[in-house]
């Protein structure tokens, strides 16, 4: 993209936005000081992110009680849906973050200018959502897991409406064992039968959990039965994505409350329903695949690209069965796509 030019009115506007904006934030912080010597704040609490508006930020106190309205400090980077905080709640139900913790996993999604930027934080698993129906295409699990890989927060496979599988099975099923057989936790899951979503559930349980995947394979229809008390809030946000305003609708942290405090949370919003279908770099592609990361490094050629170069570690792999033929046809694909991109 070419660099806009501005005119000398447009920089002196946008200067004077930003000087007012610091002014205001200048401000903020010196009634906050004002506020927290006249004893208006209460003690450093600790407390989880639920939702942001800007700097504006719904924090759950980490004891339970009321969500409290709270801004952020000027001198803190933005904060995002996950993010353990340090806050002290003023007297009116609303406060103000002091500090963020330190994040054991970051989401990022580009923005519109195809930068990364962190849409979620302290998420523990990202649930592939596929179907019978749609079904998957032949590279399209790989890919996720590749994109899930790369951030670092564990994958877990969900094949979804299995009261469409065919007698005993057939390949979904098939292909679901081979992913158990690399490691990756599988769960089948059907909202056509009342039991349909116990394995979920128990998956769910204790851990803070994204979904994700195409179009048609349930996402909705699962969250809807996991928290029916939500329900009108999902119904708003899928309204949202259709409007096109996606990538502007910020995360949001639900609670599956099951009367267990052990149910499990959601972090869930339409930007992070599409993710997997982001820019990844070759050598993420490569470590994406876990079956190939023992043998990164011992092709005979230091600069490898794993094509048709003799002693390559995976190609020699592949012939002796170690690495499935289709995964590497997968991860060759998913290569040649990242060039059709131009990266
Ligand atoms: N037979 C069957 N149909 C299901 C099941 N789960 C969902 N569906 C149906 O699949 C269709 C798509 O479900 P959604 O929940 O809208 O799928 P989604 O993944 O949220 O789709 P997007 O909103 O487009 O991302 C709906 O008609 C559901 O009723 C299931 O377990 N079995
Ligand atoms: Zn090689």
């Amino acid at each position: 993209m070419s660099k806009r030019k501005l005119t000398r009115q447009q920089r002196w506007r946008i200067e004077k936005v930003q000087a007012e904006r610091a002014q205001r934030a200048a401000k903020r912080d010196a009634q906050d000081a004002d506020k927290l010597e006249a004893g208006e704040y209460g003690p450093e609490r600790h407390g989880r992110v639920i939702a942001h508006f800007g700097r504006s930020l719904d924090v759950r106190p980490s004891e339970g009680g009321p969500l409290h309205r709270c801004h952020l400090r000027s001198n803190l980077e933005p904060l995002v849906t996950g993010d353990r905080v340090i806050w002290r709640a003023a007297n009116d139900g609303s406060g103000v973050v002091v500090a963020r913790g330190e994040r054991d996993s970051v989401l990022e999604r580009p923005d519109a200018r195809g930068q990364l930027k962190p849409v979620a934080a302290n998420i523990d698993q990202i649930l592939i959502v596929f179907a019978v129906e749609p079904a998957p295409h032949a590279n399209l699990i790989d890919r996720y897991l590749v994109a899930a890989e790369a951030t670092g927060i564990a994958p877990v496979l969900v094949l979804n409406k299995t009261d469409l599988l065919p007698e005993g099975g057939g390949e979904l099923m098939t292909l679901l064992g081979q992913y158990q057989a690399l490691g990756y936790p599988v769960v089948t899951t059907t909202t056509a039968e009342e039991h349909g979503l116990d394995a979920l559930r128990a998956r769910l349980a204790g851990r803070t959990s994204v979904f994700v995947g195409q179009s048609g394979v349930g996402k909705s229809s699962l969250i809807d039965r996991l928290l029916p008390d939500e329900t009108l809030r999902i119904g708003a946000l899928s309204e949202d994505s259709r409007k096109g305003t996606h990538t502007t609708t910020t995360a949001r942290l639900y609670a599956f409350d099951n009367d267990d405090s052990e149910a499990g949370e959601l972090i869930d919003s339409p930007g992070i329903r599409e993710f997997g279908l982001t820019h990844l770099d070759a050598q993420q592609v490569t470590e994406g695949f876990v079956e190939f990361r023992d043998l990164l490094g011992h092709c005979r050629f230091r600069d490898c690209r794993h094509q048709q170069e003799p002693g390559c570690a995976l190609l020699e792999a592949v012939e002796r069965g170690e690495i499935r033929a289709a995964r590497f046809a997968s991860y060759r694909r998913i290569l040649d796509s990242l060039e059709d991109e131009g990266r």
